[in-house]
Formats: structure tokens, C-alpha cells, sequence
């Protein structure tokens, strides 16, 4: 089946409708490309760990303007980005997360004490709270360097002097977001320069670029600790040169950084909030985990023991909880788009061919929530994660009819994934909000740490309500937002609650 898509119309939720009416291979035509969306998750996986597919650089290009050039997040597969990635690695051993849980966890209680200051009464906005979270753990985390988001935010200094780096988060924030959703969204409002918003994206723009130079400064003037990622980033060599990474090599890798890994974490924790308020009898059974693991605050115990690292562990239906939002919300929505440039490829074994030039979909949010990948696949149901290996794909008989046209395009000589595909044996999975193959997420380990640290320490002393303004699930629905990342616009106004009234 193929459709005819152009970018302002792309939604995450739409590539999903898509795959239940036309099933888990289908094609789309944006603009002047074709793409084959994959929500087959034995498909998906040829296609992402394939050697011979890339990144889609002609979309990740559009990033470039905003994040000083390409980097780790956009840049082909080569060996400039093998060299990086290599290089970078380590700043995300388990070690090192541990040493980031401090950091977390002390954010968290700043976020804890913001909220107590404000009061159950008045909404606020729990997604600008988290997003700020993000920088501020992203900064001391990889570049040991106070953004100060939150404190800018406690201080009520949203438009104060500059002492830290960030003095107006969302405006850096939406830096790397309005213009981005602009360019992809629509393509000509750069040149729109009568436009006071379009003119206003470029000074925060500036803005932003100024944060980035200061950072490396920073890191160029202090020694930082070992395996930390500037330590790291600065050890990388060239692999051109064999020299040291230049400022303008180094420049897009901060922003990278911070790009890939503030709106991805700080959403997912927003989401999270949102599923629990709206989910009772999840929230409850929540609590009892905290609870029995002394964590939560009750009226014997109104201020719980601080969570440990060795918690985290324990803690096992809060993980599920996540894994559960990580499906239903994937950050990542739109997901991963490869494209061969030089070989026409055969997948499944030779059943499948893939011209080359066409373009490669694999839609997170479509691969997580399609009903033929999962059983009631609109219901939030962390418990189904319970059971171990609920990531891997299921035994489920396809109908036939949604390959058979497939088959009518094989040809002979072509490429065969068998060739390609060393590493394919192990079961396909159903779930990969990190994504799969090479260009996986490099940060993982760190959002797994933040995620549930910042969530046990915030829901210990709250409970979350919508609030009214919102308008209601549906209310929610209606304002998400897909730019790269499924984020929510205007944010999400929340009561928070406190579990125990220390005024009491
Ligand atoms: C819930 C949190 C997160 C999710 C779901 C997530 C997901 C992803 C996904 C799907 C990709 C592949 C993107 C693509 O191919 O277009 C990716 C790449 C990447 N992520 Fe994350 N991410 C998260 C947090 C983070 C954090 C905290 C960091 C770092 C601080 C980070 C850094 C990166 C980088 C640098 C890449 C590019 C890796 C490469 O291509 O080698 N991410 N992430």
C-alpha cells in the first residue's frame, strides 16, 4: 500500500494507525523519497542491525544547524562516528552510575522541596521540572558543571542574570525544539523574516550556542575526573588526523548530549506521572512497594529513609511501571529511519527487496503499541512486564496476505540479509524504546538510573492529580506534541499532593 505522506502531517500515532490498517510493512512516500514502514519486529531487526543500511541523514541533517553540526546523534556511520562512540562510551559503565545515582537523587530532593514550597494547591508544571532535572544531572553527570536549571527555576529567577549557564531553561530548551519542529514541520519558515517568532528562534538559538561554547570552556580549562564523558570526549582522536577532536568537532557532541538526553528522560518521567494519576490502582500498588521497602512517607514515618542505589533493584514494579510507559509513550515515537545509498537489500531471507534509496521506517510507537506486536495494547498494564522476556517478540502467525505482495518483488543477484545479518539469531524483540543495532542509545544506562531514582524519591512524598486545565485524558491527548521526541505542549499542569502534611 502506499501512501502519500508530506512531513507536516508525520505523527507518531499516525505511522501506528497506519500498521493496524495496513499491517506490519507497508510503504510511504515523503516528498521526494519512498520509505517502507516496519513494524515486524523479525523485519526490524534485519533493518537495524544491518551493516549495509545507515542512518537517514538527509532527516538528521535538519538537526545539524541546531546542534553545531553533525555528531554522535546525526551523523552517518563511519569512522569518525566509530570513533566517538567508542570513545565515549565508558562515561556510561555502571561504575560511573553509580556515582551519577548521588547526583540524581540530590536533584530529586531539589525537586521534592520545589514541590513542597508550592503547595498541592496550585497546578504546576511537572514537565518543566523534569526537563530541568534532565540538564541539570546531564551537566554534572558528562560535563561536572552546574546548569543550575532547577535553582534558577526555586530562586524565581526564570528571566535573572546568567550565573550559571542556563538562566531561562525552557528557552534553550526550546531551542532545540521549535526551530527543529519548524524545520522538519515546515520547511520554509526560515524564511519567514518578518516572522517575530521565527526572529526570536534564532537570538535563543544564539543563546543556546552560547551555553555550549561556555561548557567547553569549562571543560577545556578543569581537569575532568576520569571516564567522564569530557574527559572522554577530549581523550578522542580524530581518526582522520589522529589529533585531538577540534572545537568544532567537540561543539556538536556537547549538544548532542544534552539534545538526545533532556527531553527523552524528562518526558518519559512527565508520562509516567500522568499514567499513575490517571491509574489508581497502580499508584496504590506503587506505594505499597515503597512502602514496604520504607521508602514512602506515611504518618509513622514522615520522612522516609533516603533511597539507596542497591533500592533501585528492588524495586521491581516500579521498573515495570516504566517499561510500561517507555511502550505506550516511547520518547523516541518516530523511531529509526535507515536507507541503503548503494545496494538494493533483500530481507527475510530473500523474500523482500529493498531498492536502494528507499528509506527504511521503523516507528517505535507503532512496533510498541500495534495490536498484531501486543495484547490490549491500549491499556497500561505494567504487570504484563512482570514476566520475564516480555520484550521479545511473540509467536504469533501473521496473516499471509500482509507479506504477499511482497514476495512479487524478488529478484535475482541481490543482496541477501543472510550475509549481512552475522548476529541475527537471538529472539526479535517487540521493544526497544532505546533502540536496537549499533545506533542504540549511548546515555541508557543513564536515564535507567534517573528514571526510577527521580520517580521512587517523588512519588515517596506525593501523589500526582491532573489538573483540570488539562481537560482529561483526553485533553492530554489532544495537546502531544511529535517533533523527534513525543513531548506535550504547554507541558502538564499537576497538583502535587504530599503523602504526609508536615504542617499537621
Ligand atoms: C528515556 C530516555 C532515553 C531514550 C528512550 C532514548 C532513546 C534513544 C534512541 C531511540 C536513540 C536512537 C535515535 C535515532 O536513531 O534517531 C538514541 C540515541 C542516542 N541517545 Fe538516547 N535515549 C534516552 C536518553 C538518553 C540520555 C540520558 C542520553 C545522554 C545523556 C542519550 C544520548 C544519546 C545519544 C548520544 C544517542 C546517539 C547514539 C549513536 O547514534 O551512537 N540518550 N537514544
Amino acid at each position: 500500500m502506499l501512501l502519500s505522506v508530506a512531513p507536516c502531517c508525520w505523527s507518531t500515532r499516525q505511522a501506528t494507525e497506519w500498521a493496524e490498517e495496513f499491517g506490519p510493512i507497508y510503504k510511504v512516500r515523503f516528498l521526494f523519497y519512498h520509505a517502507i514502514v516496519i513494524t515486524d519486529p523479525l523485519l526490524a531487526r534485519y533493518v537495524l542491525r544491518s551493516k549495509l543500511l545507515d542512518k537517514f541523514r538527509f532527516l538528521y541533517s535538519f538537526l545539524d544547524p541546531f546542534l553545531a553540526g553533525p555528531n554522535l546523534l546525526t551523523g552517518n556511520t563511519d569512522e569518525h562516528w566509530r570513533a566517538v562512540r567508542k570513545g565515549v562510551a565508558p562515561a556510561f559503565s555502571a561504575a560511573n552510575m553509580r556515582a551519577a545515582f548521588t547526583h540524581v537523587v540530590e536533584r530529586s530532593e531539589k525537586l521534592v522541596a520545589i514541590l513542597d514550597g508550592h503547595g498541592p494547591r496550585t497546578p504546576i508544571n511537572v514537565d518543566n521540572l523534569l526537563l530541568r532535572e534532565s540538564m541539570d544531572i546531564i551537566g554534572r553527570v558528562g560535563f561536572e558543571y552546574e546548569m543550575g536549571a532547577l535553582e534558577s527555576l526555586a530562586a524565581g529567577d526564570d528571566a535573572g542574570p546568567g550565573r550559571n549557564a542556563v538562566h531561562r531553561v525552557e528557552e534553550p530548551l526550546s531551542v532545540l525544539r521549535t526551530p527543529v519542529v519548524h524545520r522538519v514541520e515546515e520547511p520554509l519558515s526560515v524564511l519567514r523574516v518578518w516572522d517575530a517568532g521565527v526572529r526570536h528562534g534564532r537570538s535563543l538559538l544564539e543563546q543556546w550556542k552560547e551555553v555550549v561554547r561556555k561548557l567547553l570552556g569549562h571543560i577545556q580549562r578543569i581537569d575532568p575526573g576520569d571516564n567522564t564523558f569530557a574527559n572522554l570526549l577530549m581523550a578522542t582522536r580524530d581518526p582522520k588526523t589522529g589529533k585531538q577532536l577540534s572545537d568544532a568537532q567537540m561543539l556538536p557532541e556537547i549538544a548532542a548530549l544534552f539534545f538526545a538526553g533532556i527531553d527523552t528522560t524528562g518526558h518519559t518521567g512527565t508520562w509516567a506521572l500522568f499514567l499513575l494519576a490517571q491509574h489508581p490502582e497502580v499508584e496504590a500498588r506503587l506505594a505499597a512497594e515503597l512502602d514496604a521497602a520504607k521508602l514512602l512517607a506515611t504518618p509513622a514515618r514522615p520522612r522516609p529513609h533516603q533511597l539507596q542505589w542497591a533500592d533501585l533493584g528492588r524495586l521491581t514494579y516500579l521498573q515495570a511501571v516504566i517499561k510500561e510507559v517507555l511502550r505506550m509513550y516511547p520518547p523516541v515515537g518516530l523511531g529509526q529511519i535507515r536507507i541503503s545509498h548503494r545496494h538494493d537489500l533483500h530481507l527475510a531471507g530473500g523474500r523482500i527487496r529493498v531498492p536502494r534509496g528507499t528509506a527504511l521506517w521503523v516507528p517505535h510507537h507503532g512496533m510498541h503499541n500495534v495490536s498484531f506486536n501486543w495484547d490490549r495494547p491500549h491499556d497500561f498494564l505494567p504487570e504484563r512486564w512482570l514476566a520475564p522476556g516480555t520484550e521479545l517478540a511473540q509467536q504469533r502467525p501473521m496473516p499471509q496476505e500482509w507479506y504477499a505482495g511482497w514476495d512479487a518483488q524478488l529478484s535475482a543477484g541481490q543482496l541477501s540479509v543472510a550475509a549481512d545479518d552475522a548476529d541475527g539469531q537471538d529472539a526479535p524483540k517487540r521493544w526497544f524504546p532505546f533502540a536496537e543495532g549499533p545506533r542504540s542509545c549511548v546515555g541508557k544506562s543513564l536515564a535507567q538510573v534517573t528514571l526510577p531514582a527521580t520517580l521512587a524519591i517523588l512519588l515517596s512524598h506525593f501523589t500526582f492529580r491532573l489538573a483540570d486545565e488539562m481537560g482529561g485524558a483526553e485533553g492530554v491527548r489532544a495537546r502531544e506534541t511529535y517533533s523527534l521526541v513525543t513531548g506535550i505542549k504547554g507541558g502538564m499542569m499537576m497538583h502535587a499532593v504530599p503523602r504526609v502534611d508536615l504542617q499537621d
